[in-house]
């Protein structure tokens, strides 16, 4: 396979592979070799004279533990291998005589110690990227404001964020606080529409369901059953899965190219990655209107904020620099899909794998721990710009030709959001069927 090709490397070759279950190392491999390191010529808003006036950063946690839902399947997986596997390959030997079932049901998807170093170590790079906003002086006079959803992984990551700016200026004092908002960085769980039509529907996610039973998957299962030397029968998709995520989280916690990822080469990974893409473009992205419309209350706190900083600027002073908001992947990707970023021509189905290999809508490019959007207001000559970065790169707005175009341009393109894009109307549950009335 192609993890035993790669035996010698401590990461797997299958590790860009991984979605959201992936390390942000892959997605910046600069990172690897300086942790600390930035690249600041790509921050040029493309005119002179600018400064940066306030930067809005939404952010995922940093890297977390297995839901408690998937750590069941990875016991389940675990135990076959301990029961029916026939294959004494050394790979498979260490499997069952070195390595240790060591996941709890309590870990649960919280934070773990390399999540905590995702947050100080991307908190650093955004301070030496913004000097003049992310500044000991602005944090001194509340100028930077901290935000999160209430999940411990995410109050565990700002306080993370926190620590890293506290180390790099040497603060001993009480450190910054933060403030929970769930209306804000969990809409989700907040928007009825989305609930009943998407969360709990069974049909929402129908097309994941068919790829589970598609031909492309029973290869993967069937390769896995040889591999493993157990009947067929035994391996179903969900504990192919747990295989697949035993060796991205080995990977994302513990740096181990763990004997796991012996079970896949790269078209088993690029099928494992579609099933998760799909998941998320059904239950967050484009699949459902609702997905994205659900994120209407974060656009508009988003836009507010940048609209006060414009205002305040005229009158020389902006009173908030920086705002640091943590949440999930379910909070940064329909935002992502709202202002139209990734949307392909042809929406991902269970049938379409084959055609889908160029995809815009790559989570594990998109989202992995600790991703990050980040929008910078500048002050230039002719004008305010903004410029949106995701995961520290430049990214340009859909259907706006420039890295930082004028922000009112920005809104312009974004006008009938602006206008519109109520959430409370926009969540509020369908009808129901009333013909029985009639
Ligand atoms: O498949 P799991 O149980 O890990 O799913 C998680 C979500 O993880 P994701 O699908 O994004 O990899 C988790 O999102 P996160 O950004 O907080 O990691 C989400 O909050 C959690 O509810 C799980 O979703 P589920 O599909 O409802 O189990």
């Amino acid at each position: 396979s192609v993890a035993n090709a790669n035996v010698n490397s401590s990461i797997p070759a299958i590790a860009n592979y991984f979605g959201t279950k992936g390390r942000y190392e892959e997605v910046n491999p600069y990172l690897i070799n300086d942790i600390l390191s930035v690249n600041k010529s790509l921050l040029k808003p493309g005119c002179t004279d600018c400064t940066a006036i306030h930067v809005t950063a939404i952010i995922r946690h940093g890297t977390r533990y297995p839901t408690t839902k998937n750590i069941k399947r990875m016991q389940r997986l675990y135990d076959l291998v301990l029961n029916d596997s026939m294959n004494t390959d050394k790979w498979l030997t260490e499997i069952k005589t070195k390595w240790e079932m060591w996941y709890t049901d309590d870990m649960d998807g919280k934070l773990v110690e390399k999540g905590r170093d995702d947050h100080r170590h991307l908190a650093v790079r955004l301070a030496t990227l913004f000097p003049s906003l992310m500044s000991e002086e602005n944090l001194r006079s509340h100028r930077i404001r901290f935000i999160t959803s209430s999940k411990h992984r995410c109050v565990d990551s700002i306080v993370a964020f926190q620590e890293g700016l506290l180390n790099l200026w040497k603060v001993t004092e009480v450190g910054p606080s933060h403030k929970i908002n769930d209306e804000l960085m969990r809409f989700f769980d907040q928007c009825k529409k989305f609930i009943d039509d998407v969360e709990n529907n069974k049909t929402a996610l129908e097309e994941v369901h068919l790829f589970k039973a598609s031909a492309e998957m029973k290869i993967v299962q069937m390769k896995m059953a040889d591999q493993l030397q157990v009947p067929y029968n035994l391996i179903t998709p969900d504990l192919v899965e747990a295989a697949f995520f035993l060796c991205s989280y080995e990977f994302a916690i513990k740096s181990l190219n763990s004997p796991w990822c012996n079970l896949f080469d790269e078209t088993d990974a690029q099928v494992l990655e579609y099933k998760n893409d799909l998941k998320q473009y059904w239950k967050r992205g484009y699949g459902h209107d609702i997905n994205r419309k659900s994120s209407c209350i974060l656009f508009h706190d988003l836009f507010n904020r940048l609209d006060k900083a414009a205002h305040e600027i005229r009158f020389g002073h902006v009173s908030e620099a920086v705002t640091i908001q943590v949440g999930h992947a379910e909070t940064l990707l329909p935002l992502l899909a709202l202002m139209g970023f990734f949307k392909d021509e042809t929406p991902l189905t269970a049938d379409n794998f084959d055609m889908q290999h160029g995809r815009t809508f790559r989570t594990s490019r998109i989202v992995p721990y600790a991703a990050n959007l980040v929008f910078v207001l500048y002050d230039c000559s002719e004008g305010l710009r903004l410029q949106f970065l995701l995961n520290e790169t430049p990214l340009k707005f859909p259907d706006i030709n420039h890295q930082a175009p004028l922000y009112n341009t920005v809104r312009e393109t974004y006008r009938e959001l602006l206008h519109g894009c109520n959430f409370e109307k926009e969540c509020e549950p369908s009808r129901p069927n009333r013909n029985f009335e009639l």
